[in-house]
């Protein structure tokens, strides 16, 4: 991908399998927010692919969010002046076959599928553990709750991977382990996860992968354990010594 003269990922390849947590850090503009705009849709890459389940993915956000990607951003993106609950709804709407017509003449069969789609984002959001009435602004809510419900947004497109920009971002130690723990859930429900992260004592305890980006090259992967103690990863965190 690059930006005019600026190459912020050059020869980047990775891959997600089924049911792994997937972790990806570098220092500061090293490219993770990139890549995720690359893999989401967000940014046309100027060479390359992105396959899902083998299949190259067009780069339009809405293609990627049918397909079976979903995000969350490192900057909050809620509605906050709309409920909990309309926020999961959003995130439904990918998933709900009913057209303009149906939505106007509000029918049996427009009403079963919202009923449906409002169970669905009761249940994410008590999964996240969040309150499933959901009747607050999602501006109203505590910082770490906001990005629960982020998740539960993301969770209700029924994604086959969820892609996470530093989750844990502005937390304490308490709700950082609360992430760790949900992060395992949502791998228990058969999604992958990606996730990027400054926090490397949570990478390192919760991936069953990590890719090292510098400078918009990957520099290192492979298990947390392989990661963490390589020479080439101590040296682009600290420097040589
Ligand atoms: N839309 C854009 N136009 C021009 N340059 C961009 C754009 N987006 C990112 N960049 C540049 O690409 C490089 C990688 O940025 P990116 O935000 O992906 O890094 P990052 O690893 O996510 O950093 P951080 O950890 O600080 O969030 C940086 O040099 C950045 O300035």
């Amino acid at each position: 991908m690059a930006f005019g003269g600026l190459l912020a990922l050059d020869d980047v390849s990775l891959t997600v399998p089924e049911r792994r947590v997937v972790g990806l850090i570098g220092p500061n503009g090293a490219g993770k927010t990139t890549l995720f705009n690359c893999l989401t849709g967000l940014y046309a890459p100027t060479s390359g692919l992105v396959l899902l389940n083998g299949r190259p993915l067009p780069p339009d956000p809405a293609e990627a969010a049918r397909g079976g990607i979903a995000r969350t951003f490192q900057n909050i993106r809620l509605f906050p002046e709309l409920s909990a609950l309309d926020n999961v709804l959003v995130g439904r709407h990918t998933r709900i076959r009913q057209g303009l017509l149906a939505a106007l003449l509000r029918g049996p069969g427009f009403r079963r599928s919202e009923a449906e789609a409002v169970e669905r984002a009761r249940a994410e959001l008590a999964f996240v553990g969040l309150d499933p009435a959901g009747r607050a602004p999602a501006g109203s809510l505590a910082y770490g709750d906001q990005r629960r419900l982020e998740i539960a947004r993301a969770l209700a497109g029924d994604p086959s991977v969820l892609m996470l920009d530093e989750p844990t971002a502005g937390m304490n130690a308490t709700e950082t382990a609360a992430v760790r723990e949900l992060i395992a859930a949502i791998r228990e429900r058969g999604i992958a996860v990606v996730v990027i992260e400054h926090d490397t004592k949570f990478i390192f305890s919760l991936c069953d992968h990590v890719h090292v980006l510098v400078r918009g090259r990957l520099l290192v992967d492979g298990p947390p354990e392989a990661v963490r103690a390589d020479a080439r990863v101590i040296e682009a965190y600290l420097g040589a010594a």
